[in-house]
């Protein structure tokens, strides 16, 4: 068969970007094909704009406490419409970093249509038939909207128009305590606006249960209401929505707002009629992030895991590595941090207490426990709520937690310590959380890197292995 492309990339969202860029960078021909928005969810939708509203919060709650360490500030006034625009030039600054013409000049065809996989080497978009060796699958996923009666005929928000709104909802309700509607209701709440959550389990419950604690605490003193519950059923009357909960609970609001998790996009572009597997919510993968169908890998939101931007990052460039390597190139989850941007912040990195008792036993773990309460910068600062964990298994890290101001900065060390990896190069592949200030110091240990990884030599292997790859599949 005869190739038009090295690499085919369905998707422009963080994981298709890093994949395809990757490929381009080690001079493979690549399509990068996007259907609606360079970017995908973490731009558009999703990291850039939560904490852009996060950060006009902040501001608001900081000036809402008038008086402190001697110094006056006015009481805050909010006005929606520069909330908005805050959001929208957020989005805007960082979009020509995602955008076509910045993949062009990497070196990809980036097609804005939708694709649909025709076959295991080929893939039809815009009137064209395009094939290569390898096809990476990088579609994302959309808000889960649950079977809650009564919600087809009640206006509701998710991610992907919560951040349109032109005017400050009088009371918002969400539905889910998970990590959107965690870090949406105390930005909403700061905002001015009356917040309930309805959350059946414990808040964002991946996360440390005593770090989560820390900051139902704070948002229950900042005004956020907790309903334990399922929303079960919605209606709308004279513009006020109504929730019933499971519990027997109800909540009248002025918005809704849908947060409680993901569908991945698995269907209507071909993967079913290829006989790509799927699992419970989404593509099934191997370590290396091959489908049931070899040549064609699935990567970020769209597959089973973790669904979070660095992520999706990470096993771009993974694939990117093996593709143009021809090596084997496996995800390992032992050191993956994420964090979610309340304040305090919440931060994981590797296992919790809960998960490395359960996998270990009690007795093979020990716990450090550090409260910020005996910093003295955190004293300095007067912000002394929350604390380190450090979960050991002899003398061997196995995670940490940490919740405190900056908390999702503070995961870097143990990202060495439980890899045992500290060089430049280790830095520069290391798996930051998405988005810190830390990742600085990824993007300079990278670019040390940069020239030898994507030097000549590296160009020409690639190219060899192209070849034949083209020749032999
Ligand atoms: C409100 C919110 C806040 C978040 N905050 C954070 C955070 O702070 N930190 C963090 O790490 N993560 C965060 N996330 C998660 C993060 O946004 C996602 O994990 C990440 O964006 C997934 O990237 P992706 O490339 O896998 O998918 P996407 O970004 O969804 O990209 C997939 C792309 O594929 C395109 N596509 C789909 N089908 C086709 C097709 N057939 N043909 C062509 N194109 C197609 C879509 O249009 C889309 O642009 C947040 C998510 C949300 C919703
Ligand atoms: N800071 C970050 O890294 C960040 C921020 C936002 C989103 N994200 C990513 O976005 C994704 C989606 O986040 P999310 O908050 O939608 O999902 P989530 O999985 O974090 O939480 C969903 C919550 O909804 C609850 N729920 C389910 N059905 C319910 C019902 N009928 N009524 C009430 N509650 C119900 C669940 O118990 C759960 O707590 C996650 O994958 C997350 O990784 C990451």
């Amino acid at each position: 068969m005869k190739f038009t492309h090295d690499a085919i990339v369905i998707g422009g969202g963080a994981a298709g970007l890093t994949a395809a860029g990757g490929c381009a960078l080690f001079g493979l021909q690549v399509a990068l094909i996007e259907g609606n928005k360079m970017g995908g969810e973490c731009l558009n939708n999703g990291c850039v704009p939560s904490k852009a509203i996060i950060t006009a919060a902040k501001r608001a709650q900081e000036a809402r406490e008038e008086k402190r360490y001697g110094v006056q500030l006015a009481a805050p006034k909010v006005e929606w419409a520069g909330v908005h625009k805050h959001i929208h030039d957020a989005i805007a600054h960082i979009e020509p970093h995602d955008s076509k013409e910045t993949f062009e000049e990497m070196g990809c065809e980036v097609i804005m249509d939708y694709a649909k996989v025709t076959g295991k080497h080929t893939v039809e978009v815009g009137g064209r038939t395009l094939s290569a060796p390898r096809i990476v699958i990088a579609t994302g996923s959309e808000p889960f909207v649950p079977p809650i009666e009564g919600l087809d005929s009640v206006p509701y928000l998710t991610n992907e128009n919560l951040f349109d709104l032109t005017e400050q909802p009088d009371h918002l309700v969400i539905i889910g305590g998970g990590v959107i509607g965690m870090e949406m209701a105390q930005s909403f709440r700061r905002l001015g606006s009356e917040v309930t959550v309805i959350e059946p389990g414990s808040p964002m419950g991946r996360d440390d249960r005593e770090s989560v604690q820390v900051v139902v605490d704070v948002m229950k003193d900042e005004g956020v209401r907790f309903i334990a519950g399922k929303g079960q059923k919605v209606e709308v009357s004279k513009g006020k929505i109504t929730v019933h909960t499971d519990g027997g609970d109800t909540v009248t609001g002025s918005h809704l707002l849908i947060a409680v998790g993901r569908s991945a996009r698995v269907s209507g572009y071909g993967l079913e009629e290829l006989g790509i597997e799927l699992g419970r919510n989404g593509i099934k993968v191997d370590a290396r992030r091959r489908t049931s169908v070899k040549n064609i890998y699935a990567i970020g939101d769209c597959r089973e895991g973790p669904r979070l931007t660095h992520v999706s990052g990470y096993e771009g460039s993974n694939v990117a590595l093996e593709i143009t390597t021809g090596l084997p190139t496996k995800v390992d989850w032992k050191a993956l941090p994420w964090c979610t941007y309340t304040e305090p912040e919440v931060a994981q990195i590797g296992m919790t207490d809960e998960e490395a008792r359960e996998k270990f036993g009690n007795d093979k773990i020990t716990v450090i426990k550090e409260g910020f309460d005996h910093n003295e910068r955190a004293i300095a600062e007067d912000s002394t709520k929350g604390h380190l964990k450090v979960i050991l298994k002899g003398k061997k890290v196995l995670g940490a937690s940490i919740c405190g101001k900056n908390a999702g900065e503070l995961l870097l060390p143990f990202t060495q310590s439980i890899t045992g990896k500290s060089n430049t190069f280790a830095l520069g592949s290391a798996v930051i959380s998405y988005p810190t200030r830390s990742e600085i110091l990824k993007a300079a240990a990278f670019s040390a890197w940069e020239p030898t990884v994507f030097g000549a030599l590296p160009k020409k292997y690639a190219a060899f292995v192209a070849k034949m790859r083209r020749t032999f599949n």
